[in-house]
């Protein structure tokens, strides 16, 4: 197995409150990567550290080999890091393919398949076959006209997704791919999510609350709590860990007779 992110002993403050202290995981390429813990554990924190929106204040964070400690979000995205938000960002008044399309010309620009300015790009055939697979790929297709923000909450994430997948990511970063979803679509994202990673050979880290999303997606989990780790392994071992069982999950992680 080939270590693609390190994070290595991070830590992180808000004023006087300690958020990080002293994270340090592998994520190995081709895994499926979740953090979960209660609230206020310190997940996002540790997801924004990872993706460079928030600079650890000590550690070591390398991605493929390089080290990106202080790089900004924007040159961890060139280096292969795409992701999602918690809350969608789509750009509301473009349809779902234009939204999809500005994503792919992004793309082009950005590592120099294309050296014209995008109003001389677009909208190029190879560009509209490449966002209209997509789309399909997403069950979006038969939306691809309509305004984002018409869209339902579900499909947006889903285009949000579709728009991080068309940078062509290595590793894909899911900051709480089903927050606010019906049962359903919690059970289709989960299942788009596994044909994407499989047809796309991606790494995943993801934060979520939801149980069943993580039994159904992750190889491996840290859980946190109060900004430490409490445990890390495989689900079986997470499963298994006394003081998980004591400190976080409770009933739900171990059904009625856990
Ligand atoms: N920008 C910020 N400024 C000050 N405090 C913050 C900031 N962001 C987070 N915190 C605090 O840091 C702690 C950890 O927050 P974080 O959002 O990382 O936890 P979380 O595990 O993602 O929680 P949740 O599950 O509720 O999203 C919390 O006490 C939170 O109030």
């Amino acid at each position: 197995m080939t270590t693609l992110l390190n994070v290595d002993n991070v830590y992180k403050s808000y004023g006087s409150l300690p958020v990080l202290k002293g994270i340090s995981l592998t994520v190995e390429e081709k895994e499926t990567f979740a953090i979960i813990g209660p609230n206020g554990a310190g997940k996002t924190t540790l997801f924004r550290v990872m993706t460079g929106e928030v600079l650890s204040e000590r550690g070591r964070i390398t991605y493929a080999d390089h080290d990106v400690t202080g790089m900004s979000a924007h040159d961890r995205v060139q280096l292969g890091m795409g992701r999602t938000f918690q809350v969608a960002r789509v750009f509301p008044e473009f349809s779902v393919e234009e939204n999809i399309i500005v994503a792919i010309e992004a793309r082009l620009r950005s590592r120099s398949e294309s050296s014209l300015p995008w109003y001389r790009t677009r909208p190029r055939s190879s560009v509209r076959e490449e966002a209209g697979a997509l789309l399909q790929d997403l069950d979006l297709w038969s939306k691809k006209a309509t305004e984002a923000k018409f869209l339902s909450h579900g499909d947006k994430k889903r285009l949000e997704l579709g728009i991080a997948l068309a940078g062509k990511p290595q590793i894909l970063m899911l900051d709480e791919p089903t927050a606010g979803m019906s049962p359903s679509d919690r059970i289709a994202t989960t299942e788009l999510i596994i044909r994407l990673r499989a047809a796309n050979a991606m790494t995943v880290v993801m934060t979520e609350h939801d149980m069943d999303v993580i039994f159904g997606l992750a190889n491996r989990i840290l859980v946190m709590n109060q900004g430490e780790m409490i445990a890390i392994g495989t689900i079986d071992e997470v499963r298994a860990n006394p003081i998980v069982r004591e400190v976080y999950l409770g009933k739900e992680m171990y059904g009625a007779d856990g």
